[in-house]
């Protein structure tokens, strides 16, 4: 693993307008996915019942890799991840840290414990209590690389992504797409995840300069929708009940998946990455939202960071190509996003619902194609 770099935010105005002017190549729609991987401990009824790799970054390359567009001749999606973990990293060799390895730092890697309710989760109850029990150090601006990308995803678990940080991501990105769990955690003196108003951080002025900022309705009243639809598109993500965009002057519901919830960690980190994958297929924002409500449900399906089966996988892809029609244009380009829905948006939605009904005939007659374990119940 490559060794972290010390802290160096001061790179002046001047410089940065350099690197903006310099092409210095990369393929066409690299991606930039920045936050760091993490240890998560999985409680319920005061018993550990799962331990596995997280952070968005995970959860994230998981689904670009699976779902994002890529020539013939590309072994993996283009994106970089931007992540930092100690020496106590238990996940190098799981699929996403050994694809993109993260930068390995003295402290110890961010660890959480996420303490799940007895009571049955309802659509919007916060169905687990986090806190943080380990935190490694911030992602520096000086950690970013030295050129442009397409796209940039924010998706920080434990403040690592610091303003200054999110700052260079929006130089170096033509369009940035923000998880608000980056930008409004704050942590009691316990570690427990608590949540702070994101117009008193610094953030709050980087807003008109990022193209999506999504928040779960749990995160939605400290985002302050009414607000920040007036700087950025915010999605709102409503767990089984789907999600909401709200832009300057409109707005669009989107309609979930059907899913199993075994465990529901990683679905907000999915759905961010499923959207940002059909904005790279060239689909508008309303239609976009429905991979990223098809990979949400997929992500509560199972424990953990998802393995996908190839055949949906392969039906997802041949759906896309079907729908969508300008691959060679696609809408990250920063200035010309559509919002609203295409009129092949319920077309689309029953497509990739007829993939989901077929995947659960699969596991239905194949159960070692399984989930591993529901964590959500008793
Ligand atoms: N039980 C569920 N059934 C179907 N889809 C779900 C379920 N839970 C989450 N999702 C999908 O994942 C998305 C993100 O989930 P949500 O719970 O809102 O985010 P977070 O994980 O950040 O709390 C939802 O908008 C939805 O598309
Ligand atoms: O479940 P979700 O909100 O999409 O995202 C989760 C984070 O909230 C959590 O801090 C982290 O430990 C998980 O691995 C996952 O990244």
């Amino acid at each position: 693993m490559p060794l972290a770099a010390e802290p160096d935010d001061a790179l002046e105005e001047g410089e940065n307008q350099q690197l903006l002017l310099a092409t210095k190549g990369g393929p066409a729609l690299e991606g930039l996915v920045v936050g760091s991987y993490c240890h998560d401990v999985l409680i319920r009824g005061g018993r550990v019942v799962g331990e596995t790799l997280g952070g968005a970054a995970a959860f994230v390359s998981n689904v670009l890799d699976a779902a994002s567009p890529r020539e013939e001749e590309q072994e993996a999606a283009p994106f970089v991840v931007v992540s930092k973990v100690g020496r106590d990293f238990a996940y190098a060799s799981a699929p996403a840290p050994a694809r993109r390895p993260p930068l390995l730092c003295a402290s110890p890697t961010t660890s959480f414990h996420a303490q799940f309710s007895e009571a049955a989760a309802s659509a919007h109850a916060p169905d687990r209590e986090l806190r943080r029990v380990r935190a490694c150090d911030p992602i520096y601006p000086a950690d970013l690389p030295d050129r442009r990308f397409a796209y940039g995803l924010a998706v920080g678990v434990a403040g690592e992504v610091l303003p200054e940080t999110l700052e260079r991501m929006i130089r170096l990105c033509r369009a940035v797409l923000v998880d608000a769990q980056a930008l409004i955690r704050a942590f009691d003196g316990d570690g427990a995840v608590c949540h702070v108003s994101l117009e008193d951080t610094p953030y709050a002025r980087l807003l008109p300069r990022v193209a999506f900022l999504k928040a779960s309705s749990e995160e939605a009243p400290y985002v302050g929708v009414e607000t920040a639809r007036r700087r950025c598109c915010v999605i709102v993500t409503e767990g089984r009940d789907g999600c909401r965009l709200c832009w300057d002057g409109g707005e669009a519901r989107v309609a979930p998946f059907p899913a199993v919830q075994v465990d529901p960690t990683g679905a907000g980190d999915s759905f961010l990455a499923g959207f940002a994958a059909g904005l790279l297929w060239g689909l508008s924002a309303t239609d976009a939202a429905l991979l990223g409500n098809f990979f949400g449900a997929a992500a509560v399906s199972q424990v953990g960071v998802p393995t996908f089966h190839p055949k949906m996988l392969q039906a997802v892809k041949e759906i896309l190509e079907d729908k969508t029609t300008k691959r060679s244009s696609p809408c990250i380009n920063g200035t010309t996003f559509t919002l609203e829905k295409s009129n092949m948006h319920d077309e689309l939605h029953t497509a990739l619902q007829e993939t989901v009904r077929l995947m659960s005939e699969q596991q239905q007659a194949d159960p070692a194609n399984g989930n591993g374990g529901d964590i959500c119940s008793t």
